[in-house]
């Protein structure tokens, strides 16, 4: 069973790039995150050739539609063998319940079903903007609320929220975070970063990192030392 908690982020631009990244490392080593930009690219089709080399496929394409149309797209992410899809919370109840209800018959191959709160790029102002007079702590806090009554696995969040959800929501409600480095590495333009040890000890389940990894002159040897680093 693959126990790895780091998901590379795959931001590639050209296809043969990606994979001769993926030829470098091992499927026992990471789990592979394919976002908006690769798979308007390169399509479903790049990302069974992820599943059939043997990876774990997070699917970040954070669904958010009418509760119908997010069922059939979750439920297509399913049939593509994916181990994790992810919606926007902000989709409300109905279309986070009829996501999970689509996943009931795929049974132990249903993929993770996660939800998106408050995306990091957005702050007060741009909550404001959007009619939500709270703060985006707040809202994290009610969105991933909402996610858990819904019987999702988990939300994506800051690893500086970390402490706060899991004593809110429960050690079994996963957390997913970005903005992960390593100590010494560019922090490029993430802004509240974390390093992978603290953000495992602070309860975080799975640590997104894409460029410290993707862009290193050696990527296997970048994350043999991660996952040793999280082990001592
Ligand atoms: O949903 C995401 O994956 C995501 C959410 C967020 O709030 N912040 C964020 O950085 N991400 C993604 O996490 C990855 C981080 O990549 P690096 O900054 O290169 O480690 C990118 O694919 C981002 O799109």
């Amino acid at each position: 069973m693959n126990d790895a908690k780091i998901l590379v982020a795959l931001d590639f631009d050209k296809k043969a790039q990606a994979l001769s990244f993926v030829d470098q490392i091992d499927s026992h080593d990471c789990r592979l995150k394919v976002g908006k930009e690769m798979f308007t690219y390169f399509g479903p089709e790049f990302v069974r050739q992820l599943v059939d080399k043997g990876f774990d496929v997070f699917l970040d394409l954070k669904f958010h539609d009418i509760p119908n149309t997010v069922a059939k797209a979750v439920s297509a992410a399913a049939d593509l063998g994916v181990w994790m899809v992810n919606v926007h919370a902000s989709g409300g109840r109905e279309m986070m319940i009829k996501a999970k209800q689509a996943l009931a018959g795929y049974g132990e191959q249903a993929p993770l079903l996660i939800a998106v709160t408050v995306l990091t790029s957005m702050g007060a102002e741009d909550l404001q903007d959007i009619g939500l007079n709270v703060s985006p702590q707040e809202q994290v806090m009610r969105l991933a609320g909402l996610t858990k009554e819904c019987g999702l696995d988990g939300v994506v969040c800051s690893a500086w929220e970390a402490e706060k959800l899991k004593a809110a929501f429960g050690q079994e409600f996963k957390l997913i975070t970005p903005g992960i480095r390593p100590a010494g590495a560019a922090s490029n333009d993430q802004k509240r970063i974390m390093t992978p040890e603290q953000a495992v000890q602070v309860g975080v389940d799975y640590l997104v990192i894409g460029r410290p990894i993707t862009q290193a002159a050696n990527p296997r040897q970048v994350l043999l030392d991660i996952n040793q680093s999280l082990r001592n």
